[in-house]
């Protein structure tokens, strides 16, 4: 389970997040909404420690893990998967995957394996698991992105905007991914503007509004689209 305790954080002097309180239940796929700029990425970084928590608390499985540095915070489980699909392009598709497993450098056999295992979930990856990743597709990259933050072996993952700037047919591809993932026992947290890729996929959601939780609910539970819009023209309004 990861918790999200009053968190306050920001850069500098600018406060960000002022006082977001979450849960993303063990194997559950929670999605954290919001308009541009409300601090979606901000949470998601003071979760792996890149942004530092200045109020409040961050507890993975009850243990609380603000004073954990970034760099050691892999080796607890956590992973994020980046806006931006962001990719090493003069690096080949599994020197990039290879790179998300840097810390366990002396396992070789286990990273052999999980290799496949990632071959096997993304298959157009291993056929190009020899070009270039600056020569990859939107999709591919994002594919990518994802591959090389499991090769960390993560008990939670965290995704930011992936389905961001891809074709609707590529988003459901990629849709199709974080279910499989969530199948295999991944906790999962998603930042998304696709309101409706969220809502297909999650059981739980949030809304980040002025750095606070302003709306959640379990999705199942009659969640409206109207309502949602509704509340997001709002945010707009404000
Ligand atoms: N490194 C930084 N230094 C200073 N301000 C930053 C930094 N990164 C983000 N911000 C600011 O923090 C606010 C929240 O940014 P954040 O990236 O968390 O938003 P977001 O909800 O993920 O937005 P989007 O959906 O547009 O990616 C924005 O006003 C942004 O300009």
């Amino acid at each position: 389970m990861l918790k999200l305790e009053n968190v306050v954080a920001g850069y500098g002097r600018t406060r960000i997040l002022n006082g977001v309180s979450m849960n993303v239940p063990s194997g559950g796929l929670v999605a954290l909404l919001g308009g541009n700029g409300t601090g979606k990425s901000t949470t998601l970084k003071s979760i792996v420690g890149l942004v530092a928590v200045q109020q409040g608390q961050v507890e993975l499985n009850g243990n609380a893990i603000n004073a954990v540095p970034a760099e050691e915070r892999v080796a607890h489980g956590l992973s994020l998967v980046p806006q931006g699909k962001e990719v090493f392009s003069a690096m080949s598709v599994e020197e990039n995957l290879l790179m998300g497993a840097f810390h366990r450098r002396r396992d070789r056999k286990m990273i052999a394996e999980d290799l496949e295992g990632i071959y096997g979930r993304f298959r157009r990856l291993k056929e190009r698991r020899r070009v270039d990743a600056g020569l990859l597709s939107g999709g591919e990259r994002q594919m990518l992105s994802i591959g090389r933050s499991l090769m960390a072996r993560p008990s939670v993952l965290l995704l930011d905007e992936p389905s961001a700037a891809l074709a609707p047919r590529v988003v459901e591809e990629i849709a199709e991914a974080i279910l499989n993932l969530r199948s295999l026992g991944l906790t999962l947290l998603l930042v998304e503007q696709n309101v409706g890729m969220a809502l297909d996929i999650a059981d739980y959601i949030y809304v980040i509004r002025g750095g606070r939780i302003a709306y959640e609910r379990e999705v199942g539970s009659g969640i409206a689209m109207e309502e949602l819009q509704e509340f997001y023209l709002g945010a707009e309004r404000h």
